[in-house]
């Protein structure tokens, strides 16, 4: 599915977000409070455009991700690009400094075990972030955004996008997503620890950070 919109992954985005997906991805970037020199795992990282906004901290970052269709769209960006599952990475134990996933979580067929396994190849005391869609907090803002979800978002992706049908299934994995509070407590499961969340357009995207 994700090698099908790859072509017109990154300008579909822009515009279903409203040019939102810009500033989602600078608040990702400062939550992780990176520093020159650190190994960050941008993992789920598609095409590499979320690799290059965390780039700009001055870490190194590499954008890990098992589409070799997203990768190939992105190659021309300045940032290492590897192949990988994010079921079983290809990495060792305690290999980064911090691990991010940016709307890539909710795709993993079991994220559980894909949030253990970038806890495996996080280095004890570093960090995490999610960047995922989660669930908007005021009821009538929440029914609007269902509405947009569900009907405008496949209509308008059938004229902008390389595969429509993908955004459908975008649209019925958010509403199956779990709420913040839940994911919280699956990544509290799942090897970390001091996890809490934020919102971002008032729940449509949270940020959820924790501690190896
Ligand atoms: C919606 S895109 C997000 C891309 C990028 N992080 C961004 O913010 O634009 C989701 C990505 O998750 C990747 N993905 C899904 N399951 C994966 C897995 N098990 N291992 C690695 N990548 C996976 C897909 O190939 C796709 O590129």
């Amino acid at each position: 599915m994700f090698d099908g919109v790859a072509r017109r992954y990154d300008i579909t985005n822009t515009v279903l977000s409203f040019g939102q997906d810009r500033s989602w991805r600078k608040l990702t970037r400062a939550a992780l409070n990176l520093k020159p020199g650190e190994k960050v795992l941008d993992l789920a990282a598609g095409t590499g455009v979320s690799t290059v906004e965390l780039a700009r901290s001055g870490a190194w970052c590499v954008a890990t991700d098992f589409s070799k269709g997203m990768l190939h769209a992105g190659s021309g960006r300045p940032v290492p690009m590897v192949a990988g599952d994010a079921m079983a990475l290809p990495y060792a134990d305690a290999s980064f400094d911090a691990a991010t996933i940016s709307f890539g979580l909710r795709n993993v067929s079991d994220f559980r075990a894909g949030l253990r396994e970038i806890a495996r190849v996080t280095k004890p005391g570093g960090r995490l972030v999610v960047c995922e869609f989660s669930t908007p907090v005021f009821g009538p803002f929440r029914t609007v955004y269902m509405e947009y979800l569900m009907k405008a978002l496949p209509a308008v992706a059938r004229a902008v996008s390389s595969n429509p049908d993908a955004y459908v299934y975008l649209a019925e994995s958010i509403r199956a997503w779990p709420t913040q509070r839940q994911l919280a407590v699956d990544i509290a499961e799942s090897g970390w620890s001091n996890v809490q969340w934020r919102n971002l357009t008032g729940g449509v995207v949270a940020l959820h950070r924790a501690v190896r």
